[in-house]
């Protein structure tokens, strides 16, 4: 079973919120979504949900258009953590609505996490912690036994053991069961630990769909500090220049060739360092270079200090 969203777009207010969004999702895959606050990621997931009605574009499982298939929200787990119903019901009640809604679904798993968590099975979702109501979320997700899960920020309000364990349920689910996540987060350096892929979002649109394995092998993060600070001109044009301190530029090269690499070294940097490439790195990178990052590389990397 594979969930293919293609070309959607959604207006609200006239107003193109996600534009020409399409992305295919398969068994097993953890996704992340990533953008910046009001990218649309939220809206994204209301449009696959049906929630709102796209303007165009589809969502297909399997080939077949979802509006054709009664069955999709059984296959497909999104809570809207900021539109439920949950309001001030019991547990109880919440997990005897999923169990009508999900064909599936196993209280009891839902209730050892919640024991696990040390959370009250007598508790009142609007009585819970943010914490407590994000790992709640979690558990209903898991206990629903559904092949693709999407998760809107999992990880807000979970302290780090908190975090840890609700990591290893996600790894766990996608190991055992092969269930696949689509998840946003600005948790960026949790969602690196879990992702196998990620989605950029920006101005509206995916603008990079990186499978993190191959291009860990493809690009590189250098610390570098260059003689009087001369960068030279393929570093200029293939680096974006991500973090200064002092005479030290964190550079990343989202494709780091041998002709970069011979360019490096003829510098003879007094000081150079590959450091592991993050997501918050590629991030950065590849989703922020209209602000004052790029001001940064333009004024140090195309005025070189005067020696
Ligand atoms: N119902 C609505 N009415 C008007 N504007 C909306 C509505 N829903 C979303 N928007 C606008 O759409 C944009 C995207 O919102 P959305 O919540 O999808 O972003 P997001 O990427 O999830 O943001 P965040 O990371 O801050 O949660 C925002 O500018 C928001 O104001």
């Amino acid at each position: 079973m594979t969930v293919s969203v293609s070309q959607l777009t959604k207006r609200i207010a006239n107003r193109e919120i996600i534009t020409d969004i399409s992305f295919t999702w398969h068994p097993g895959e953890i996704t992340g979504l990533v953008g910046r606050n009001g990218a649309g990621k939220t809206t994204l997931f209301r449009t696959m949900m049906m929630q709102y009605i796209p303007d165009s574009g589809t969502i297909q499982v399997d080939q077949q258009p979802i509006s054709q298939n009664t069955d999709f929200a059984q296959h497909i787990f999104f809570v809207d953590s900021q539109d439920n119903f949950f309001s001030s019901s019991p547990l109880t009640t919440i997990v005897d609505w999923y169990t009508l809604v999900y064909p599936a679904f196993a209280a009891a798993d839902f209730w050892s996490t919640i024991q696990h968590f040390a959370i009250p099975e007598s508790s009142r979702w609007s009585s819970l912690s943010k914490g407590q109501q994000a790992t709640i979320l979690m558990a209903l997700a898991l206990a629903s036994h559904v092949p693709y899960i999407i998760l809107d920020e999992p990880f807000a309000g979970l302290d780090v053991i908190a975090r840890e364990e609700v990591t290893k349920m996600i790894i766990d689910a996608a190991a055992d069961h092969h269930t696949a996540f689509l998840i946003s987060s600005h948790d960026l350096e949790e969602l690196d630990g879990i992702s196998d892929r990620v989605l950029i979002l920006k101005d509206h649109r995916i603008m990079h769909d990186y499978q993190l394995e191959s291009l860990r092998e493809e690009a590189r993060k250098i610390q570098v500090v260059f003689r009087h600070n001369q960068v030279p001109p393929l570093v200029k044009k293939e680096g974006t220049l991500i973090r200064v301190t002092g005479q030290v530029l964190e550079i990343v090269f989202m494709h780091y060739t041998e002709a970069v690499d011979a360019a490096l070294t003829a510098a003879q940097p007094v000081f150079s360092e590959e450091l592991p490439l993050t997501l918050t790195d590629i991030f950065r990178t590849t989703a922020v270079h209209d602000t004052d990052y790029l001001m940064g590389k333009e004024e140090i990397l195309h005025e070189p200090a005067q020696s």
